[in-house]
Parts: C-alpha cells; structure tokens; sequence
C-alpha cells in the first residue's frame, strides 16, 4: 500500500450548477468524493449526470456554486465511446500509448491488472465489449490516477461481463484505494458497493446508499412504482458459478436469469459502509 491517505477527500462540489444559454443544465448539487468511496451518479436521460461530472473534473465550470479538487489530483476516465478510426489498424500496446508514453512492462502490468495481459498484441477492433473496457480501463489506470471517472462502464457488455466489470471496479478500489465517480445512463445495476448514490434530475433528487435511494419517495416518485424493480443492486458474491450462457448459479443451485436480476437485490444485506 502507498503511502495515500485513505479517507482523504479528492473533490467537493458545493451547490454547484451549470447554466448554458440562460438555461439551467443542472443546479444544487452537493457532493464529495473521497479515496476508497465509491459515488455513482443515476437519473434519467438529460437529467445532468455528464454535466455534473464534467463539473467535477474541471472540464465544465460551475455557473453557481463551487468546486474544490485537491491539488495535484490525477483522473483516470473511462469514457462512454472512444472517437477512434476502425478502419485503421491498431494494436491494443498502440492505443495504450497513443495518449501518453509507457514502457512495454508498464503497459503489461496495467492490462495485467485488469485481466487483459493476454491482449497486449490483438487488434482493437478484434476485441469483445467486455475486452475493449478493460482495456480502456487499464488505459485510465495506468497513470496510477486518485480518482477514477467511469461513464457507463458496463456499456455493450453481456450480463456476465457486466458482473465481472463490477467486479473489476471493486478490486480497483481494494487494490487502488481510488476514488471512482461512475456515471450509469440506463439505471440498470448499481453496484451495492457503492457508498452514495445521487439520483439526479435537473439537482439533486435523492441521494444515500443504493437500499435507501431504491425506497425513497422521491426516487420512486420519479421513476414509478415499477422502478424498484428497475433498480437492481448488484452484489459481490463468492458462492457463485457461471453458466456458459451467462447465467448465474446461485448457492442453492438455483438458475437464476440475467434479466431477473435474481442476483443482486438483497437490500437488507446490503454493506452500510
Ligand atoms: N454543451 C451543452 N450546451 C447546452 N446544453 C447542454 C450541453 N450539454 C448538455 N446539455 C443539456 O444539459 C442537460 C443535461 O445533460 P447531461 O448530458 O448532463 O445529461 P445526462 O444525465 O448525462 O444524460 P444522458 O443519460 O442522456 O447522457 C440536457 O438537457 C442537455 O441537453
């Protein structure tokens, strides 16, 4: 372990909002993020959850409000798309190097972290969903940044990628000791682990540990009564096995299907961190 104070507070947003031609983005939001925290970011399309990230940054300006970084802090960002030519060819040791120069055994040692030591020579565009995250995961991670910035991370990855995804973010933490800001567009799966959840639309619609936004009124108010359901807590489990088809196998056997979501709603297990 480094010597990285853990607990320490990276960035702090203080009822800070963005204007944009007279027109309020988002407004009232307070939040905190500090080493080893986990904060993701829910609520519908359009509702500022890229706005408020992008505020917390540095790439947006707050209009009202404020935002203090610590200083020096280094962000890693795993974005949602990456603007690349597909029609070129290009080796995943090529993009690694493409924003930044690193040595072959740190390449090695970042793609390793992440479960994709074996890529270091397969063609980007030759990579599975899940392939291709974790490799821009180990793209954000190998500048060793205190805060990691994941939109979408789980993106155009099957059920079972997703759960190894999550997985992969947890262990980051564990190991890493990073802060990790995610961004999730379609409300599909927060992780349990994560510490706040902010539910957001146009500010700060409620907010606390994924349990406690999934019953609060006002969640429920702007999603529906169906929304419980929507909201689905994914739990790290170790008494699991995976079926081919991706499915899960709970540890009573039982088959349980992806989209039932079987796996992941225990809110009264849910770690109060
Ligand atoms: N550069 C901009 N100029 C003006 N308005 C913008 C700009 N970027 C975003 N907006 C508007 O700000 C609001 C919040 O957008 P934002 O991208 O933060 O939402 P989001 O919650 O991330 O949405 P989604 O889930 O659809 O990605 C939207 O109404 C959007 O149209």
């Amino acid at each position: 372990m480094d010597m990285r104070m853990k607990g320490e507070t990276l960035i702090t947003l203080t009822n800070a909002g963005v204007k944009s031609g007279g027109r309020v983005l988002v407004e009232g939001v307070d939040l905190s993020i500090a080493r080893g925290e986990i904060v993701t970011l829910i609520g519908p399309n359009g509702s500022g959850k890229s706005t408020t990230a992008k505020m917390a940054t540095g790439v947006l300006k707050p209009s009202t409000g404020t935002v203090t970084r610590k200083a020096g802090l280094k962000i890693g960002y795993v974005p949602q798309k990456l603007s690349i030519d597909w029609t070129l060819p290009l080796t995943v040791e090529r993009l690694m190097t493409l924003t930044g120069h690193f040595s072959r055994p740190e390449i090695e040692s970042a793609l390793a972290a992440v479960g994709a030591g074996r890529l270091l020579h397969a063609a980007v565009q030759e990579l599975s969903g899940g392939e291709f995250q974790r490799v821009l995961f180990a793209r954000a991670m190998i500048r060793k940044p205190d805060l990691l910035v994941l939109d979408e991370p789980v993106q155009g990855v099957d059920f079972s990628g997703e759960v190894a995804l999550y997985e992969l973010v947890r262990q980051i933490r564990d190991t890493t000791q990073a802060g990790i800001l995610m961004i999730s567009h379609d409300l599909h799966v927060v992780m349990a682990e994560t510490d706040t959840v902010i539910c957001l639309n146009g500010h700060v619609c409620c907010r606390g540990t994924p349990a406690a936004v999934k019953r609060s009124p006002e969640y429920l108010a702007l999603f529906g009564a169906r929304a419980a359901d929507t909201l689905a807590i994914y739990e790290h489990h170790h008494d699991h096995e995976h079926h081919d088809d991706g499915c899960l196998v709970g540890k009573h056997g039982e088959h349980e299907h992806p989209h039932g979501h079987v796996h992941h709603d225990h809110s009264e297990h849910d770690h109060a961190r």
